[in-house]
């Protein structure tokens, strides 16, 4: 049988088509996969196109697919569909070449070449008049050709690529590179060294021989897999034509795409910044698990989150790329239900602090308990000491906590202090019990106990864990309970920059181990410009962020492919004026066809969201929906959340307002922090809020402030 591959490009014009041609062309392409050689098909040269491999192929009466045949192997790939005479213009320049270095398949559009071939032969008489003025030294001037090549420049595009004087330059011939090429010149640009970069592509420095004529051997390099998919089956093919412009769910980047098919001999740790695409590796991972690794139909793995609402979104996603009878092998829920679940088999009748009435109530004991003790610290010091020192290491006696280190803990006490404050917690725990209430670190912890007793065997072969950040370091003793040490054990991606809660974790005090090559990362943002990826880096510089172990994670080498605008940063001195500046904004975006729903304005609370600008647009006049968590369809109109419920979502447009002093941090937060220490965590969790929110957006970002700005700007 003939290799098909379907090109990211084929898709995406397709999208452009109107959709009585789609449908025609969805027709043409589930007959070309069953057989490209069949007679109906007519395979028509073009004249005068740069490359004798392009053919074109009828669709109705005025649409043409272009399909490449290489003389070499038994290959067809669909490359893109148009117009007729839009088919034969975008054909025209085209070459379709397997880089000599890479191994890669690139389409490479020669336009550019001609262009600068005219402008040079007027630059070159100019420049021989003016020979002082030429500029001495030129962007890449210290890299041979081979190795420009071996970033992944294609042979044709090098004059180009060598007349480059600055990163503008290299900027404004941005389109016509292969993403790969762009990413290494980049990286190069930015100072790296060739070597450092090869290494972050995961390229050998010294490659097989390439055949540059093998097109099915370059169908499985993982540059050419950025943009051409082999076609294994038919569901295969209209899974990729029912959604043509969700790349993700095919495409994925080389760094991707390797960690997400390797076979590991234990947990693997993978982190990235905002938009890196480690949600999207983490569920092709899952795919990749029941697909090839635990094949058996009894077989089944376990996707967890921290949220409940990302849960709900990754397996939406998963229902749109794992087949139907593979689908059902995959659960995903939250780390808390979960351990919840677990529980219940034993007692059924526990109650957490979710519902308002449990939370005033374990309020109330709070208070008695401290007002018991004459100590003279204030009750946010009691439960600070509870949750990062009791909780956080498991302590339930007296003898444990007297023994505690109490490290990153502001006040330092004694061991007569300790015993004092020990009554403290025996009075909260005590009221807990008899109310049955429990904390969800008890939950967990009673759960992961089940579990170790063999009274509850956990029917999943591996583990999947998503917003690794914000789980508890009792999470991770769960996991690790529930999936032993093993070959594909666990597969755990965060960015603890994105940290909102306050759980920080050291895997290896879980028992996980992720060692050196276990442990990746994923630099390539895909969601934001650059513009806005740099500020919201901007917002967290300087702090120090951990790896999710005992070392530093940094946002050295991040980039993103995509320019825009820089943000907008409004400061104003009244209420007024800020919201007239956003009624201004939304009026100017839906003037310009931006569909609502893609407008997101975020806020610190959601007393804010639901006293101010929910009212300003209801009086605007303007549909707009406060992001519910229980519904998966919100309806039309602007979305309106919390910075904590836009984690793990992104709109094309956001506006952060209210930038405040007083509201972030919330003013009566911060005066509740015990010490130095943790007003200076909780200032790092509100700056790590604003980098959340700010990543969100994909093309347009907005930051207003009134009165006096917040300190985190
Ligand atoms: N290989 C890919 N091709 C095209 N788009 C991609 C790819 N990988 C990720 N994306 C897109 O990039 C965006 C960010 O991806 P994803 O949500 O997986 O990133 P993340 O690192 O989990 O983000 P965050 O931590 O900020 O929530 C999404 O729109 C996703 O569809």
């Amino acid at each position: 049988m003939p290799k098909i591959a379907i090109g990211a490009e084929f898709l995406k014009s397709m999208s452009n088509i109107p959709k009585s041609e789609q449908k025609k062309v969805r027709e043409f392409t589930e007959k070309f996969r069953k057989d490209p050689t069949q007679s109906s098909i007519n395979y028509e040269p073009i004249n005068d196109v740069k490359d004798k491999k392009v053919r074109t192929v009828r669709i109705g009466l005025s649409y043409r697919a272009v399909v490449i045949h290489p003389p070499k192997g038994d290959v067809y790939l669909l490359v893109w569909v148009d117009h007729h005479d839009e088919a034969m213009r975008w054909a025209k320049n085209k070459v379709f070449e397997i880089n000599s270095e890479t191994g890669g398949l690139q389409i490479i559009d020669t336009e550019i070449i001609e262009k600068e071939q005219v402008e040079n032969e007027v630059v070159d008489e100019v420049e021989e008049s003016n020979k002082e003025d030429k500029q001495e030294y030129l962007l890449f001037d210290d890299y041979t050709d081979k190795q420009l090549q071996k970033l992944g420049v294609p042979r044709l595009l090098l004059p180009s690529i060598r007349r480059l004087e600055n990163e503008e330059e290299l900027e404004q011939i941005r389109k016509h590179l292969p993403d790969e090429a762009y990413e290494g010149l980049l990286s190069l640009a930015a100072g790296f060294s060739f070597e450092e970069i090869l290494v972050e592509l995961g390229r050998e420095p010294d490659n097989e021989e390439i055949d540059p004529d093998d097109f099915e051997k370059a169908l499985d390099n993982p540059d050419t897999k950025r943009r051409f998919a082999t076609v294994t089956s038919n569901e295969d093919l209209l899974d990729m034509l029912n959604a043509p412009l969700e790349k993700w769910r095919v495409f994925l980047h080389p760094t991707q795409e390797k960690i997400v098919k390797n076979n590991n001999k234990g947990p693997v740790r993978v982190l990235g910044g905002a938009g890196t695409g480690k949600t999207v590796a983490a569920m092709h991972r899952a795919k990749f698990l029941v697909e090839e690794v635990f094949t058996n139909t009894s077989d089944s793995i376990i996707f967890l989150t921290f949220t409940a609402n990302l849960a709900k979104v990754i397996k939406n996603q998963l229902d749109s790329i794992v087949p139907e009878s593979l689908r059902k092998r995959i659960i995903v829920t939250t780390v808390h239900s979960l351990a919840s679940r677990i529980l219940k088999r034993y007692d059924e009748n526990f109650q957490t602090v979710s519902s308002h009435e449990i939370r005033e109530q374990v309020k109330h004991a709070w208070e008695i308990a401290v007002s018991t003790e004459e100590l003279g610290f204030d009750e946010s010091f009691y439960r600070e000491e509870w949750e990062d020192v009791v909780q956080r290491k498991g302590i339930s006696t007296e003898k444990e906590y007297l023994r505690a280190k109490r490290i990153g803990r502001g006040t330092r006490i004694s061991r007569l202090q300790r015993k004092q404050i020990w009554k403290v917690f025996e009075d909260y725990r005590s009221f807990l019990n008899r109310h049955n209430i429990k904390e969800w670190v008890d939950i967990v912890r009673e759960a992961r106990m089940i579990v170790e007793q063999n009274d509850f065997v956990v029917p999943y072969k591996a583990a999947i864990v998503d917003e690794a950040q914000d789980l508890h370091q009792e999470d991770f003793k769960l996991i690790r309970t529930i999936i032993p040490e093993g070959p594909n054990d666990l597969f755990i991606v965060g960015d603890t920059h994105q940290r909102i809660y306050k759980n920080k974790v050291v895997l290896s005090h879980s028992g996980i181990n992720v060692l050196g090559r276990r442990s990746k990362r994923l630099k390539v943002n895909y969601r934001t410009t650059e513009q806005i990826r740099k500020w919201a880096v901007s917002i967290i510089d300087g702090l120090s962020y951990d790896d999710l172990d005992e070392g530093l994670d940094d946002q050295k080498g991040y980039k993103s492919l995509l320019h825009g605008l820089d943000p907008e940063l409004r400061h104003f001195n009244k209420l007024d004026d800020e919201l007239r500046f956003i009624t201004d904004f939304v009026h100017n975006a839906i003037s310009n066809d931006v569909k609502l729903s893609n407008l997101c304005l975020v806020a610190r609370s959601k007393s804010l969201i639901k006293d101010v600008y929910k009212p300003l647009f209801d009086e605007l006049g303007i549909a707009s929906t406060i992001l519910d968590p229980s519904k998966t369809n919100q309806g039309e109109g602007i979305r309106l959340a919390t910075m904590h419920r836009v984690k793990g979502l992104e709109f094309s447009h956001i506006i952060i307002a209210s930038v405040n002093k007083g509201v972030i941090p919330p003013e009566n937060v911060l005066k509740k922090a015990a010490d130095e220490i943790s007003r200076s965590d909780l200032l790092q969790r509100e700056k790590s809020l604003l980098y959340v929110a700010a990543t969100r957006a994909r093309d347009y970002l907005v930051v207003t402030s009134y009165g006096e700005k917040s300190e985190v700007l």
